[in-house]
């Protein structure tokens, strides 16, 4: 038997529905009542839009905010009223929200939860399962769905060193929540299961599936990493209805028990490519002939990609792109295809089949190559000393002051943009706009005295979608939004064909801001890994390609920025710790790559270019090496918020660091005395020629007026710091 299972369909909805909603209540203009009329619409059409395509897929997977916040409040985790949504909000926002961290490499954020310190869970009448939203429909329709303990245990605040009794503790708790739906046929999801250590906890793990077994029919679902074999073959002798296997090259299928499917799992969930399914066909057609029942499945949840592809496609991507509604309906072709396959081998195709085949062939068009053949690696930067010493002329005091690129965008920038879109205003007007926005800024700076300057970034939407837009071979979408977190949506720009310069990509309004001012202003590029990181891949083309061309790409603005005689280049890299592979094995591999990526765009850089590399909020326990192989002259870092002792794993390296001296995402000004104090923290563990006094991230969220207070401060703060230091002596090492 075939038959096509999917999850995850974005609760974004087609128009972003969702987010209206969450905000609309979050302000007060929408009632609670027509919040949850509004939500229970939307499941309705999701579960509506999915039952269209396949025969299997999840109900109530509708989250009010995020499916980890929900597992962990049905668990009693953070004891909450049924029907609280109060409650409920102010641990996913607001003061005491918990803290949001990257899922799975993904740019989704989830809400980190806290495990009890002794292992205890009591499960919460009203937040279990069925979840309160599509609570009706989904005790009619649909598979019950939720995420399993090895995910909570290993995604949160405080993963336990061992975690047999809380595996124990949870087993009670899930076989109390699953109570309702006592009997049914339950979708467990356990993306948890692909990560390192899986293999050492299989015992308990065992233990914890077999148990919940008895009391449901229990679908297990690893997704996003392929579990090591020896995991998959532990979890194939359990007594399943169904066993998720990700279908990767190396990886072979499982032999199960009589009455188990196979999930097979094969179309993509991260990549927005659409699928070759005539040769997934070949490649299923003789598991489906052994009687196996299979059901097939995407590789992720869909809320990865937007909902449908839903605007009008440029010619090398027209016909090519599957979103999440498109991958329901691949799913159901390669059903199509695998039943034909297998009931009418002998008789001639009927009518349906030939539809069937017609249909996929059409489907698919195979990827143009990818035509990119990179310029050798250049040579290492010239030694520190060398670029310290040319770096002098840069006359900068002790404690420079700069800031990492963006100011305060105002509505009236954003207007501007959105009237140049839609064509009501030219290019030649808006530039103007753009102008009078940087003059604004580098006046500003320069009363509030700070060294190194920057343009300010009016002309940037996005760090990234900008760079889509004036690089050749990236397709900005219109409408292609995904949700990154909470009601925050994003629009993932498509790398289709290697990157080429259009036009200069800083190299304007970089120009036009230093031709105000004496001082330095830094040319600000977001770097190779992060616009890879943040964009959908080529067709068939790896990460590493995809970063080198990416390199190449800014390596040739970066010379032309420095040809202009500007002297100070900074590379914004903030997905670069959060792409730090998953897999250990997979580490030095990567650590490589960013090191040639970096070399690539600021490897022919002379001397007194002063190269910066801009991080946001990270582990930085994984940091060192990587500031060892970029070796960048100065380094700033979110790290307003965090205890200053992280810098204890960097000591040593002779570079500039600026860890931050104020948190850019609050809106409360933060006193001088108190920027002092953690500027003198800082200098517990560098010396004084190497900190730099910046805020932690760009200015962009915050309004003008919170900007000004906190650089203000900042400022005076980094003066009397100087003056503590017997007055201001030039910068260098
Ligand atoms: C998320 S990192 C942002 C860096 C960028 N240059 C800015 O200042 O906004
Ligand atoms: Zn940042």
């Amino acid at each position: 038997m075939i038959r096509t299972l999917a999850y995850g369909l974005p609760r974004l909805g087609p128009n972003r529905e969702y987010k209206r909603l969450l905000e609309g209540f979050w302000s007060g203009s929408i009632s609670r009542e027509d919040f949850l009329e509004g939500l229970e619409a939307l499941e309705a059409l999701r579960l509506a839009t999915y039952r269209e395509q396949v025969d299997l897929y999840p109900a109530g997977e509708l989250s009010l905010y995020d499916p980890m916040l929900d597992l962990a409040v049905a668990l009693g985790l953070y004891p909450l009223d049924p029907g609280d949504l109060e409650g409920y909000y102010a641990l996913a926002r607001g003061k005491e929200a918990l803290p949001l961290r990257k899922w799975f490499g993904t740019n989704y954020h989830y809400l980190v939860p806290r495990l009890p310190e002794r292992p205890r869970y009591t499960p919460q009448p009203g937040w279990g399962l069925p979840y309160p939203v599509g609570r009706n429909q989904a005790l009619k329709e649909g598979l019950p769905t939720l995420l399993g303990p090895y995910t909570l245990l290993r995604m949160a605040q405080n993963p336990p060193d061992r975690l047999g009794a809380h595996l124990e503790a949870l087993t009670e708790a899930y076989v109390e929540l699953v109570q309702p739906v006592r009997g049914r046929t339950v979708l467990l999801q356990e993306p948890a299961l692909g990560l390192d250590g899986a293999e050492e906890d299989l015992p308990h793990l065992l233990a914890f599936y077999g148990t919940l077994a008895q009391e449901v029919s229990l679908v297990l679902l690893p997704y996003y990493l392929p579990p090591a074999p020896r995991v998959v073959e532990a979890l194939a002798t359990l007594p399943l209805r169904g066993l998720g296997v990700i279908l990767a090259p190396g990886v072979s299928l499982p032999q199960v028990p009589k009455g188990t499917a196979l999930v097979v799992e094969v179309v993509e969930g991260l990549g927005v490519w659409r699928t070759n399914l005539l040769a997934l066909g070949e490649v299923l057609s003789p598991l489906a002939e052994t009687g196996q029942e299979v059901w097939v499945a995407p590789k992720a949840p869909l809320y990865h990609l937007p909902w449908e592809v839903a605007e009008p496609l440029p010619g090398a991507l027209a016909g090519r792109l599957a979103f999440a509604r498109e991958r329901l309906k691949e799913l159901a072709l390669l059903k199509a295809i695998l039943l034909t396959r297998t009931t009418s081998q002998e008789s001639p195709p009927s009518p349906e089949e030939e539809t069937a085949f017609a249909q996929a062939r059409a489907w698919y068009t195979p990827p143009p190559p990818w035509d990119f053949r990179p310029s050798p690696v250049p040579a290492s930067r010239p030694p520190r000393e060398e670029r310290s010493k040319a770096q002098q002329n840069l006359a900068l005091p002790l404690f420079p002051t700069t800031t990492i690129g963006s100011f305060p965008q105002t509505k009236e920038l954003r207007d501007f943009r959105k009237r140049l879109r839609s064509r009501a205003l030219d290019q030649t007007a808006y530039w103007l706009h753009i102008q009078e926005a940087i003059r604004a800024n580098i006046r500003l700076q320069e009363e509030l005295g700070l060294d190194v300057l920057v343009h300010g970034e009016p002309e940037r939407s996005d760090m990234v979608e900008f760079f889509a837009e004036r690089l050749e071979g990236f397709y900005p979408t219109q409408k292609g939004f995904v949700l990154s977190y909470g009601s925050r949506v994003w629009r993932p720009p498509i790398l289709f064909a290697p990157p080429r310069r259009r036009e200069p990509l800083v190299l304007r309004e970089t120009l036009f801001a230093q031709s105000l001012t004496p001082k330095p202003v830094k040319a600000i590029l977001t770097g190779p890994i992060t616009l890879a990181a943040w964009s959908y891949l080529p067709q068939g083309v790896e990460f590493r390609e995809a970063v080198i061309a990416l390199a190449e790409a800014l390596r040739e603005e970066v010379k032309e920025v420095a040809s202009h005689g500007i002297r100070v280049v900074q590379v914004d890299e903030p997905a670069l710790l959060e792409k730090l592979p998953l897999k250990a094995k997979e580490r030095p591999g990567y650590l490589a790559l960013v090191g040639e990526a970096f070399l690539r765009v600021v490897g022919e850089l002379p001397p007194e270019v002063q190269v910066h590399l801009h991080l946001c909020y990270s582990d930085y326990a994984a940091l060192r090496p990587f500031l060892e192989v970029m070796d960048p002259d100065v380094v700033s870092l979110e790290g307003a918020r965090q205890d200053p002792s992280f810098l204890q794993t960097l000591t040593g390296l002779s570079l500039g660091l600026g860890p931050g001296a104020f948190d850019v995402h609050s809106p409360l000004e933060v006193p001088a005395e108190e920027i002092l104090t953690r500027l003198q923290a800082y200098l517990r563990y560098l010396p004084a020629e190497r900190l730099w006094v910046n805020p932690d991230c760009g200015l962009k969220t915050r309004k003008p007026e919170e900007a000004l207070a906190n650089l203000k401060n900042m400022v005076e703060a980094a003066k009397r710091l100087r003056k503590a230091f017997g007055g201001s002596h030039a910068h260098g090492s």
